[in-house]
């Protein structure tokens, strides 16, 4: 019998290189990071709410709608899925909640975070945190929660821009003390980097690829000297594509036909292939669809 996802992504863990998980937004993004060999996807909350909203993150989404999100991402792809949720979406009965279903949702991690509600993206300004004591409660709770044990709670602090790193790095410390399996400090700074790692040995920690440029866009290697053992890159792919979209709609405007563009996307048979056509096909023919009525290109 195949390893659970969530044993898998604890083996990764405990393995010498550090896990890259690519954020993506829905079941197709899934697809394409399960194609390309990744062995870990990222359901970011950003992206999340802007392909779902068309707004920034900035706590709009409800506790259901990002775990119908990280659901239909989980069906989509066999692959451990480490879910955003955001502050939890209240105290730690609402933390508790959450974590139920975002387990019950086949979800293998999850972070939360320990800021208000409503809660903001970790690279903008402005941020407001709760006490550390209630954010320590909120991570116990999660850890009550989680009916496996090989469930990933991270815990993440957003205290660095707000009260400093050594607050920030105390925080952290609280919540592992706590329970926590992973910690993740939010938007560290270059000069940051080095100081982490050495205040957590043998935790693993976790670093956030934002697109926001303020913590450097470095290999993995350089991550993984640094003491790291999990990258997500929240919104690089929903990024790329949405440039290209823009870029598209440029071209149709200027020149009123999508002749130019057609040979630079992603051709028909490569668009059904990734969602699974080879399945479908072998569905139908289990079922008994009549072999003129299958589903073909
Ligand atoms: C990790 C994050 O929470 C996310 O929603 O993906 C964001 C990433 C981003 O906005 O680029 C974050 O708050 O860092």
């Amino acid at each position: 019998m195949s390893l659970t996802r969530t044993r898998r992504l604890r083996l990764a863990l405990a393995g010498d290189r550090a896990v890259m998980a690519p954020g993506v937004v829905d079941a197709m993004y899934a697809r394409l990071v399960a194609e390309a060999g990744f062995e870990a996807m990222y359901m970011t909350g950003a992206g999340t709410s802007a392909t779902r909203l068309g707004y920034p993150d900035v706590g709009l989404l409800t506790m259901t709608e990002m775990v119908d999100n990280a659901t239909r991402i989980a069906d989509a792809a066999d692959l451990p899925l480490i879910a955003d949720a955001d502050n939890g979406f209240g105290g730690p009965l609402n933390v508790r909640r959450a974590i139920q279903l975002y387990e019950r949702g086949g979800v293998a991690a999850v972070h939360l975070e320990d800021q208000v509600l409503p809660k903001r993206c970790g690279h903008l300004a402005g941020k407001q945190l709760i006490p550390a004591e209630d954010m320590v409660a909120k991570v116990k709770a999660a850890v009550d929660a989680r009916v496996d044990p090989d469930f990933v709670v991270i815990a993440r602090t957003d205290a660095l821009a707000v009260h400093g790193r050594e607050a920030a790095l105390d925080r952290a410390a609280m919540y592992r003390e706590a329970g926590a399996d992973v910690i993740f400090v939010e938007s560290p700074l270059p000069d940051d980097l080095p100081h982490i790692a050495p205040r957590f040995p043998g935790v693993p920690l976790l670093y956030n690829m934002a697109t926001s440029g303020k913590t450097p866009f470095l290999t993995r290697a350089e991550i993984e000297a640094l003491g790291f053992k999990l990258i997500i890159y929240p919104n690089w792919l929903l990024l790329s594509a949405l440039e290209a979209a823009r870029r598209t709609l440029e071209v149709l405007r200027a020149e009123e036909t999508i002749a130019s563009v057609a040979p630079g996307v992603m051709s028909f048979k490569q668009f059904f292939d990734t969602a699974r056509m080879a399945e479908i096909q072998e569905l139908e023919a289990r079922y008994g669809t009549s072999p003129e009525h299958r589903t073909e290109y």
